[in-house]
């Protein structure tokens, strides 16, 4: 039995975040909400992995119970919404982001962390939510968070862009409840035009590489341009 199938035994849905580790600085806050949602959103997440990658006899109590916590969310809460902050990379905009987003359930544990030199890491495990073949990593999912590493990378190279084009060499599967890899850097600025490339790697195998042309926003400020790692 190889690693990746005894982590697959005991394991149902993704990974907590606390179980990958990196060098480097954290890139987004990674404060607890007062709230509560962070929490709220990282049990949401399992749910998605026990619904996800579980069989059941009988669920009719859960799906009553999630109805009405539904009920009482949508109750309680005040709706974030797009023209209210209107901005880049604002607390209120990251924390709904697919891929970061603390508040956000569909998010993977995605804690990226940047070095000195710029460039961008994260390590993360994918549990069967995001599958796509049997055992592997959806690719759709793969694009997503390449999308975004690249994003950060230009971020943390102060600057910030519309994806234009994006281009993704699959080069060999990405294992579900392995330990994974994203590294991402800036490679050059012309104008408004950014271009940015990211590996991903499972162990020693490269299984996937990227590269990203940006497109400025007109009208950007500068306090946008570096905002997800800033705050
Ligand atoms: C923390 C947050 C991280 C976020 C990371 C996630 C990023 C995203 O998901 S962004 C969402 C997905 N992307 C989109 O929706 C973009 C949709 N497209 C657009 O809005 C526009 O086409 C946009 C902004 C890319 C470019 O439009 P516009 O600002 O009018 O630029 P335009 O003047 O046409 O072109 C500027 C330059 O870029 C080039 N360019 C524009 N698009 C492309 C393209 N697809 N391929 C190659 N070159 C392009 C042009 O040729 C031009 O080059 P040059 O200056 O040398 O002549």
């Amino acid at each position: 039995m190889t690693a990746s199938n005894e982590a697959e035994q005991n394991q149902v849905g993704t990974a907590d975040p606390a179980a990958a580790s990196s060098e480097g600085i954290p890139l987004l806050p990674q404060d607890e909400t007062p709230s509560g949602s962070t929490e709220l959103a990282r049990e949401l997440r399992r749910l998605r992995g026990l619904v996800a990658g579980s069989v059941y006899e009988d669920v009719h109590d859960a799906v009553r119970t999630v109805r009405e916590l539904a009920d009482h969310l949508e109750a309680v809460g005040k709706p974030v919404r797009p023209k209210d902050y209107g901005t880049w990379g604002t607390p209120e905009h990251i924390g709904a982001n697919p891929a970061i987003g603390q508040r956000n359930p569909v998010s993977p544990p995605l804690e990226p962390v940047v070095f000195p030199d710029a460039t961008v890491r994260a390590d993360l495990e994918l549990g069967i939510e995001y599958q796509g073949p049997p055992g592997c990593v959806h690719g759709g999912i793969v694009a997503l968070l390449f999308d975004e590493m690249l994003g950060l990378a230009n971020a943390a190279s102060k600057s910030v862009g519309m994806t234009a084009d994006l281009r993704i060499t699959y080069s060999s599967p990405t294992p579900l409840y392995a330990p994974l890899r994203f590294e991402a850097r800036q490679d050059r600025v012309e104008g408004r035009k950014i271009w940015a490339s990211a590996t991903l790697h499972a162990g020693n195998t490269l299984c996937a590489s990227a590269e990203g042309l940006f497109v400025e926003p007109c009208g950007i400020r500068d306090h946008e341009r570096s905002r997800p790692i800033e705050g």
